[in-house]
């Protein structure tokens, strides 16, 4: 998925068509009605060369003289055409419109729900921004051609038809003359096509990169502006707008070489049909009207021809924009819910496996290797080990946001890759560090715990947390709004609002990675209080940045690069005197340097 597509396995224009319309199958419905209106809107609009024709003809040629009821009859019939065509017309759209928009409403949730599926590998930050412009940026453009290119095309192919048909029954010579003065042009459409696909491969991937490299500073202004890399970050913008700007311009070109072909064609076959017309008509086989008739039909002809290449030109930008919406629905989600097939997990409090579980992100080494161990119901289990040794990677494979390369990974004795995500959610959570708050009000950002909890439930938890001096602190209460990423709150405001969603949550195993950013004493405490009591009675596994946290636990498993080193009470491991020993000696040492961390003393 990188700006420029891959040209292994590249589906074809048509191929992409078929695929994105059996994905909108909306847009197909009624389509045939659609097409009836759009070509007889279409003929409805040619009938002015004919009018002119019988005019001159009959009206004004006749020898004896102007007769104005057959003009006026004419005219009205002529009004009469345009109307009913333009109402054809207006019909059609509408239908178009509503077909197109509802496909591709489809295709967006389609789209946006895969990106979800998606796991947490395939979403890597750059990507995000490149993802989000295929569900955004990209639907758009195939909307538009749907909306007014596909139509367009529909209706200069059938203009040129028509146009074809009048002309050949005015004059089928002059109708060859017109014919092979765009022959070159026809044949040479195929290679322009082949080459403007690529050439709008190109740009749409440079879209994506564009937007990418524009949200990732917006979404990290503070750390943009704290690091006074401004400069830095708009060099990187501007190279992403410069490699879209040079992309778009070597599409125009190409673009500008079909229209003005297209131009240079139309006045040939023009200058053709007078000097044709005048030949012919000398030598009586044509009427002066059919002639003046004809230089008209040559326009009627001319426009859809160079529409068509507008068109071309359009056609291969959406489907440029389809295949990265089609190549992004053919990503396989590589943590797949099994949903309603899925087994459901028994009752009660759950103990967790891990059988011979290896795990390597993709491309990359092992980073977990041969993992075998038990966790028992209600166990309270800390991961420690440097930076880098797999204990994120533990915690996400316990939750299901990544599956195993080798082994399994069970809650109770269920295969935890069986079980649908609905009920995995409800039995096992991971709180991260830092909890995600959305742009909403407290209450908003707790109903994400439950999604029907009543406002005594809410304030219920506060109270079992230990968090009611906290609540009663907020000048607003549910209603305190949490500003975008919860900015408006502390790091340890953010903490606390985190666990009272964990505990309305209630799942019966908890995997957290415990906080690292340091918050004030009351603060600290509260969420110290709180946490305990939201593991009461519950299995978990916390990722330890804390001595305490060790200390406390029923049980402390080292990693070392990727494997699992020990196995014991925080006691055992310090008198064991190895991984685990170091670690805790320069956790002590830190600690007594640090004024506010609780330090326990060493066993
Ligand atoms: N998304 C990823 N893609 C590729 N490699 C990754 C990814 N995430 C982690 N790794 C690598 O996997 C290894 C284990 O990482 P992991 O995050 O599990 O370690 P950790 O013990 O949690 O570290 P920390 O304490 O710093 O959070 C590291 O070498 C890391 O570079």
């Amino acid at each position: 998925m990188s700006a420029q597509a891959p040209e292994e396995g590249r589906l074809t224009g048509i191929a992409i068509l078929r695929r994105g319309l059996a994905l909108s199958p909306a847009i197909k419905e009624g389509l045939g009605l659609t097409l009836v209106l759009a070509i007889l809107s279409t003929i409805g609009g040619s009938v002015i060369p004919i009018v002119i024709k019988q005019t001159v003809d009959s009206g004004l040629g006749k020898g004896n003289g102007t007769e104005l009821s057959d003009v006026a009859g004419y005219l009205f019939a002529a009004l009469g055409i345009i109307v009913v065509s333009g109402l054809l017309a207006y019909w059609m759209r509408v239908r178009l419109f509503v077909a197109s928009e509802r496909g591709l409403a489809q295709l967006r949730v389609d789209a946006f729900r895969h990106v979800h599926d998606l796991s947490m590998l395939t979403q890597n930050a750059e990507r995000r921004g490149v993802l989000v412009s295929r569900v955004t940026s990209d639907i758009d453009q195939v909307s538009q051609f749907l909306q007014f290119t596909g139509i367009m095309m529909v209706v200069s192919l059938g203009q040129i038809v028509v146009a074809t048909a009048i002309m050949a029954w005015f004059s089928w010579q002059l109708t060859i003359v017109v014919w092979v003065c765009f022959l070159p042009l026809a044949i040479s459409l195929k290679y322009f096509a082949e080459r403007l696909s690529r050439a709008y491969d190109i740009v749409r991937g440079t879209v994506g990169e564009m937007l990418a490299v524009i949200a990732e500073p917006v979404v990290g202004a503070s750390v943009v502006r704290a690091y006074a890399i401004e400069r830095r970050t708009q060099e990187r913008v501007d190279a992403g707008i410069g490699r879209n700007l040079d992309a778009n311009v070597r599409a125009q070109k190409l673009v500008a070489v079909t229209f003005a072909s297209a131009g240079v064609a139309g006045g040939l076959a023009n200058a053709a049909v007078i000097a044709f017309g005048v030949a012919i008509g000398l030598s009586g086989q044509l009427s002066m009207g059919t002639v003046i008739a004809f230089a008209f039909l040559v326009g009627l002809f001319v426009g859809p021809v160079q529409m068509a290449t507008q068109v071309l030109t359009d056609a291969q930008n959406a489907i440029a924009s389809w295949r990265r919406v089609i190549e992004l629905l053919d990503t396989p989600a590589d943590v797949v819910d099994p949903g309603a097939a899925g087994t459901t997990l028994p009752g009660g409090v759950l103990g967790a496996r891990f059988e011979g579980v290896t795990f390597a992100y993709p491309g990359g080494p092992d980073v977990l290797k041969d993992i075998d161990v038990e966790i028992a119901p209600r166990q309270r289990v800390a991961i420690v080990g440097e930076t880098g040794s797999g204990k994120t990677t533990f915690a996400k494979l316990l939750t299901r946001l990544m599956d195993p390369t080798v082994g399994v990974v069970r809650l109770g004795d269920t295969d935890i890759s069986q079980v649908s995500f609905d009920d995995l959610r409800r039995h096992v959570l991971m709180v991260p560090q830092e909890g995600f708050l959305f742009d909403a009000t407290l209450r908003d950002n707790l109903l994400y715990g439950k999604k029907d909890a009543a406002e005594t439930e809410l304030l219920e938890v506060f109270d079992r947390l230990g968090l009611a001096d906290w609540y009663a602190s907020l000048p607003r209460g549910l209603d305190s709004q949490v500003g975008q990423r919860g900015e408006s709150l502390s790091a340890g405001e953010r903490q606390l609002v985190a666990l009272v969603r964990s505990a309305l949550a209630d799942p019966e195993f908890i995997v957290l990675d415990e906080a690292t950013s340091a918050v004030d004493p009351q603060t600290e405490l509260r969420a110290t209080r709180a946490l305990d009591r939201l593991l009461e009675g519950r299995s978990s596994v916390t990722i330890a940045h804390r001595l305490s946290t060790a200390e406390n636990a029923d049980r402390v498993l080292v990693f070392d690069a990727g494997r699992l080193v020990e196995d014991g009470t925080h006691a055992e491991l310090v008198r064991l005197g190895g991984v685990y020993a170091r670690l805790h000696a320069s956790w002590v040492a830190q600690a007594s340097l640090a004024t506010h961390q609780p330090v326990v003393d060493p066993v």
